[in-house]
């Protein structure tokens, strides 16, 4: 499924009508008539349902509604909440065809008692704006989406919630908090956004006809990364496969007060499927986690200060890929290790600490053929590109898409929504996980998944979204089983791993 600005929605519009011949009024039937499908599957045919219905495409979805509703036996009225002069087009030959079939349309001046006195068993199915809202909403509808939310009804919101912005960077609006929302065709760039995701309440996209390749011709690629995609992509293992078929992988990292995160990184690579795994890391890291990850091997480096220090002694060439500052701590004395790393001729991903030996000298990446992934939180994030963490979490499909193209690396901006963007902007959403994930460690154990992942056969775009995958379902699993978000800990995400393959393989 295509996740697509205002501006990609209407483009896709277009193409569909020009290049298939598909009517505008066709379409907007098929989206009234799959949503209504939905609302009956969710309501009992002794409730009443409440049609809010505005001035434009999304009003004529409406009004589809509610003659699909009233026809299959259901209690449905339209409270038009526009005059009736802005009724035109599309949405005026649907609004006629629901009144020829008895529908009843109950004037905007009514609008205000008839929601004051809304019974809270009433369906409410809000049909005012769609994408095509422009700033804030104007009265009346500011004052009905105030109304309507200190309700409890149950509200569904079609297309999107009347009064949000499709598209992330908007700061200031109103908007209608819905229960649920059925989008139509494509999922909406806000459903992935923090601060305007919980307005949509449960979500479903529904296909209403648009052909492939009116998707295919958008120039931002972006799509939600689900079960599906992680099945078709998956590789498979073969009979005869050695440890050598699934990588060698090399992770540098820890510090005198972070052993753990290194651990934690080496057992989930170890977990997830790859050939050989070997720690580098110093002695005294490697006595406090050796027993964690028995299967692992280990090189030890040279310290100072209780920190790693460069040395010239690693032999990449014997390893498939390297993760890099895991638990490795910001001294100026372990920085040098990123500048080798990225000479290796192994794809490098870069996380935690070295994040930020990384933006010392983001030159180490000049000429790097192979593969980099950085995998920043919206905080790491941040200090890569000098913002606050607030202009990264207002537009973060923007942010990772512009580092990832400027300095030519795959960029996997961690939070509730995962955001996964290759050097050419191509852009992936995980939406698997839970807030039982919003502690520490549950970064480092990605960056080990994401290590075996990328050593698989299949492209890193591929491995690092079904990384997120897993580590993501791997929560939810557990989530749903023997742990809570509250107990649940990096620790027992990696065993978790088990459950994913178990559950979808
Ligand atoms: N092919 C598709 O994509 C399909 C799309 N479909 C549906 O069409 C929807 C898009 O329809 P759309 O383009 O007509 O715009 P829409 O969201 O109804 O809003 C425009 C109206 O809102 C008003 N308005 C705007 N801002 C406002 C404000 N701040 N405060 C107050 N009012 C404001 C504005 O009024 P005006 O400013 O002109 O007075 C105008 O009349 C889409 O979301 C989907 O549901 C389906 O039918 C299936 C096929
Ligand atoms: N509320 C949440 N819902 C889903 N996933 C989450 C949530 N909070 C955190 N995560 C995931 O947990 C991981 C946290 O990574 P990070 O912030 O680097 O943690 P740490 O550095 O402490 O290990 C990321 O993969 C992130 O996507
Ligand atoms: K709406």
């Amino acid at each position: 499924m295509y996740i697509v600005t205002a501006e990609e929605m209407y483009g896709i519009d277009q193409f569909s009508m020009k290049h298939t011949g598909v009517e505008a009024s066709i379409l907007m039937e098929n989206a009234g008539r799959e949503i209504a499908q939905r609302i009956m599957d969710m309501v009992g045919f002794e409730q009443s349902i409440l049609v809010l219905a505005g001035s434009g495409n999304n009003g004529g979805d409406g009004f589809v509604i509610a003659r699909t509703l009233r026809n299959m036996g259901y209690q449905a009225s339209v409270l038009q909440v526009v005059d009736d002069e802005k009724i035109t087009g599309h949405a005026a030959y649907h609004k006629h065809l629901y009144q020829k079939c008895d529908g009843i349309v109950d004037p905007l001046d009514k609008g205000r008692e008839i929601i004051e006195r809304l019974d809270k068993e009433v369906v409410v199915v809000d049909a005012m704006v769609g994408i095509g809202v422009k700033g804030m909403l104007r009265d009346p509808l500011h004052s009905i989406v105030t109304q309507l939310n200190q309700l409890e009804n149950l509200t569904i919101s079609v297309d999107i919630p009347s009064g949000l912005p499709a598209d992330e960077g908007e700061a200031d609006f109103i908007a209608v908090q819905a229960s649920h929302t059925f989008m139509i065709g494509a999922i909406k760039q806000t459903a992935f956004v923090q601060h305007t995701a919980p307005y949509y309440g449960e979500w479903d996209c529904l296909d209403i006809g648009f052909p492939t390749r009116a998707f295919e011709q958008l120039e931002n690629e972006r799509k939600i990364w689900t079960e599906k995609e992680f099945q078709h992509t998956f590789p498979k293992r073969s009979a005869y496969d050695h440890k050598g078929d699934h990588g060698k992988g090399l992770i540098i990292g820890g510090s005198a007060n972070m052993p753990g995160a290194l651990g934690l990184t080496t057992r989930a690579a170890l977990r997830s499927g790859a050939g050989l795994v070997t720690a580098g890391t110093t002695d005294k890291v490697i006595q406090r986690i050796a027993t964690f990850c028995p299967e692992a091997t280990f090189l030890t480096l040279p310290e100072e200060n209780d920190h790693l220090q460069y040395n010239d002694e690693i032999e990449y060439a014997k390893f498939d890929a390297v993760a890099l500052g895991i638990g490795m701590g910001r001294e100026a004395t372990s920085r040098p290790i990123i500048r080798q790393a990225a000479s290796s001729k192994l794809p490098l991903i870069i996380d935690g600490d070295g994040l930020t030996h990384l933006k010392e000298d983001l030159t180490v990446l000049d000429g790097k053929e192979e593969p980099v992934i950085l995998t920043p939180h919206p905080g790491e994030m941040a200090m890569l590109l000098e913002l606050s963490i607030k202009d990264v979490l207002m537009r973060p499909f923007y942010y990772a898409k512009k580092f990832a193209e400027d300095y030519n690396v795959y960029v996997v901006l961690k939070g509730a929504f995962t955001i996964i963007t290759t050097p050419e902007g191509k852009q992936a959403v995980n939406v698997s996980g839970n807030a039982g994930l919003a502690k520490g460690g549950s970064g480092d154990v990605l960056t080990g998944i994401i290590l075996t992942m990328i050593m698989q056969k299949q492209s890193i775009f591929e491995g690092l979204c079904n990384a997120c995958f897993i580590h993501g379902k791997s929560a939810d699993l557990l989530v749903q089983g023997q742990h809570s978000e509250h107990d649940l800990l990096a620790s027992d995400v990696i065993e978790g791993v088990s459950l994913v393959y178990r559950t979808f393989l």
